[in-house]
């Protein structure tokens, strides 16, 4: 068990100071992904369901740069056909490991993509940078504050690039949210409320990983990461905030909601594994997964992981604006192609998810699920 996060949770979040999100030079220091050079090799941990759908994306989502990344090694720490098998299904000839150790102690690759179960993150994570390789790392990134903190020293010590998988930082429809509200269109925020919910079946095999404390189980860390990155994201640090989970019978959270004080405003984000979210799955703006209320007017979002729908309308009912984005594959090439256009450029920090954000993140996660009596 690792230590508890101290109790002046909300203290600690104020005493951060973190930055404002998305200044102007933060936008303009965001990198040109067209022109990169170098070629990255991905080396795979975990040959698992988020596992194939990233990989896939990067051997066989057409872009300029694409040909110059590819996954060169997969490992499985159970069973080595585990690992040939996600080779066979891309059509790829990757060298594949029965250890993840074996894989992240060979030369057979540059950068390394984490798609495990939550409790395995710190342990790997530290040992891919003590191996000197680049790492992707699948949220949540660690399960305490304290191992967040200590992977990223050591990635600064060890000059290595790090990120959380944060895919929807990348998604088109979460910049144009962005855009939108910088320039002032919905007038000032008064309200937010942000949510993702999927029906996580207590007797599904496929879900032991949610249902389980010991693997970091519990939606807040599953899904509730992605309904508290939009208000994260958009507004920084909240002034304060408070938290209500309801518990499974194994002793994890499955549905939580968060209310997070800003100056001016609340904003609300919740999440569930009891039910799955109206609307949100058939892509509706009917039940909109995220909406912001401002004193113009408002924008809705139909999905809080991966968006493919924004309106923005005033009050008196105009559209100001919609947009449509089409994910391309499973979405999934946007956040690699980032990672390729910062190791190029030799950053260690990606300008669009940083540090910062993966730190405030974990506070968030870990001060959540303390006030609910949840510790890992
Ligand atoms: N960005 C996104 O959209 C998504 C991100 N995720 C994140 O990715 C990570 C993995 O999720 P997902 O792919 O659904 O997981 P899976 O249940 O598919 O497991 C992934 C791999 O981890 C190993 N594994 C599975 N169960 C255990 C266990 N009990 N103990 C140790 N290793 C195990 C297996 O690999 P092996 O062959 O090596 O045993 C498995 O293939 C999580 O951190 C999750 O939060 C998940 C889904 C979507
Ligand atoms: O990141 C995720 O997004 C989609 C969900 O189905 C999954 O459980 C989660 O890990």
């Amino acid at each position: 068990m690792q230590p508890p996060v101290p109790s002046t949770f909300r203290t600690r979040l104020l005493d951060l100071n973190f930055i404002p999100r998305f200044t102007s030079s933060q936008r303009s220091s965001q990198l040109n992904q067209k022109n990169t050079t170098m070629t990255l090799r991905w080396g795979i941990l975990g040959p698992g369901r988020i596992s194939y759908k990233f990989a896939h994306d990067l051997v066989h989502v057409e872009r300029a740069q694409r040909a110059s990344q590819s996954v060169t090694a997969i490992a499985s720490n159970s069973n080595i056909a585990n690992a040939t098998s996600l080779a066979q299904k891309l059509g790829i000839d990757a060298t594949c490991f029965g250890t993840y150790d074996a894989l992240i102690e060979s030369d057979s690759c540059d950068v390394v993509y984490v798609g495990t179960p939550n409790n395995t993150h710190f342990d790997l994570a530290c040992k891919v940078l003590h191996a000197g390789k680049h790492l992707l790392m699948e949220k949540p990134f660690a399960l305490t504050v304290e191992e967040t903190d200590k992977i990223l020293e050591l990635a600064a010590e060890k000059k290595l690039f790090v990120m959380e998988a944060m895919w929807t930082k990348f998604n088109p429809v979460f910049t144009k949210c962005r855009e939108l509200l910088e320039s002032g269109v919905i007038g000032s925020v008064t309200r937010v409320r942000s949510d993702l919910s999927y029906l996580f079946p207590r007797d599904d095999p496929g879900m032991v990983r949610i249902y389980d404390p010991a693997l970091g189980g519990g939606v807040l860390l599953d899904i509730g990461i992605y309904a508290l990155t939009w208000p994260l994201a958009l507004f920084g640090a909240p002034v304060s905030s408070t938290s209500k989970c309801v518990k499974a019978d194994t002793g994890v959270d499955i549905a939580d909601s968060v209310l997070l004080e800003y100056p001016g405003f609340v904003a609300y984000a919740t999440c569930s594994g009891l039910t799955n979210q109206v609307g949100t799955n058939t892509g509706t703006l009917t039940n909109p997964a995220i909406f912001i209320e401002g004193t113009l007017g408002y924008v809705s979002v139909n999905q809080a992981d991966q968006p493919t729908k924004l309106v923005a309308t005033t009050w008196e009912g105009t559209i100001i604006e919609e947009f449509t984005y089409e994910p391309k594959g499973f979405g999934m090439s946007l956040e690699a192609d980032h990672v390729l256009a910062c190791v190029e450029a030799s950053k260690i920090e990606s300008p669009v998810h940083t540090w910062d954000d993966t730190k405030l993140m974990s506070r968030m996660l870990a001060g959540t699920l303390e006030e609910n009596g949840i510790l890992f």
